[in-house]
């Protein structure tokens, strides 16, 4: 489709979203530790992904998993301690890491309690340590996004000085939430073998219209995301309701 390079796969209901798209993960997985001995996955932060990874957590894709080669990470986080009920970390660790067997030593959040540059420092610090890199860029096996309204993916948010910077993560100030975010910047989004983007519900179905008709002038931060590997859309209808023939 035009303006949205990859695989779409549109699904009439929610649940139907959140099954295909943890059956896709849990495949991606056992590949990649087929492949290479490990499966290293940014996790997506916001509601919409809740739905997915607790599919993901609950049998029978729970017990398909070897979790004990898997690394989990975030695509960003919220300046906030990890029980702070904004936290990523907390929603991703009550749908899914608290119900799969996974070493807390393989649990790599993103320091949001942290000043923010501190936080930048340690999460940039981990990703060298734990992954491969293109030069000096981590590369993930899977790297999940939603979006918002705005079209921001992670915390690169329009109109923010975050969606030009190189380094791998970046602290931002967000003036319409009024808070400090921490994120992965596009050179790691773009390096990622595989990116998912998850996005349900109607109000992002202006967001997804956008991608599609692909305007040059002024894109939207979604529609800067070019990953050198594969990239996979997960929608509903409700999202998808522009763009699908009546
Ligand atoms: O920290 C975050 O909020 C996410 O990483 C962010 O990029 C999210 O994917 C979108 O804001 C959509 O959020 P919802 O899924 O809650 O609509």
């Amino acid at each position: 489709m035009k303006g949205m390079d990859g695989d779409i796969h549109i699904h009439p209901e929610l649940e139907e979203v959140y099954r295909d798209s943890a059956e896709r993960i849990a495949l991606l997985a056992t590949r990649s530790i087929a492949e290479h001995g490990s499966f290293h996955f940014a996790l997506a932060g916001g509601a919409t992904p809740a739905g997915t990874y607790k599919v993901l957590g609950t049998p029978p894709l729970r017990d398909e998993v070897d979790w004990s080669r898997v690394h989990v990470y975030f695509g960003d986080e919220r300046c906030v301690p990890p029980d702070h009920r904004d936290s990523n970390f907390r929603m991703a660790q009550k749908t899914l890491l608290s119900r799969v067997p996974l070493p807390e030593s393989q649990q790599h959040r993103i320091r949001g309690e942290l000043e923010p540059e501190a936080a930048v420092r340690h999460y940039t610090e981990t990703l060298r340590r734990e992954l491969p890199l293109e030069g000096t860029i981590p590369v993930f096996d899977l790297v999940m996004l939603g979006t918002g309204p705005d079209g921001h993916i992670a915390s690169l948010f329009p109109g923010t000085d975050i969606l030009k910077r190189r380094k791998p993560v970046a602290a931002v100030y967000v003036p319409k939430l009024g808070a400090w975010r921490i994120s992965l910047t596009f050179p790691v989004l773009n390096a990622a073998r595989h990116v998912i983007v998850l996005v349900t519900g109607p109000k992002k179905a202006d967001v997804i219209r956008h991608v599609v008709k692909h305007h040059d002038s002024n894109p939207l931060p979604l529609e800067l995301l070019r990953p050198r590997g594969q990239l996979e859309w997960f929608l509903d209808r409700a999202a998808a309701r522009y763009i699908i023939p009546i």
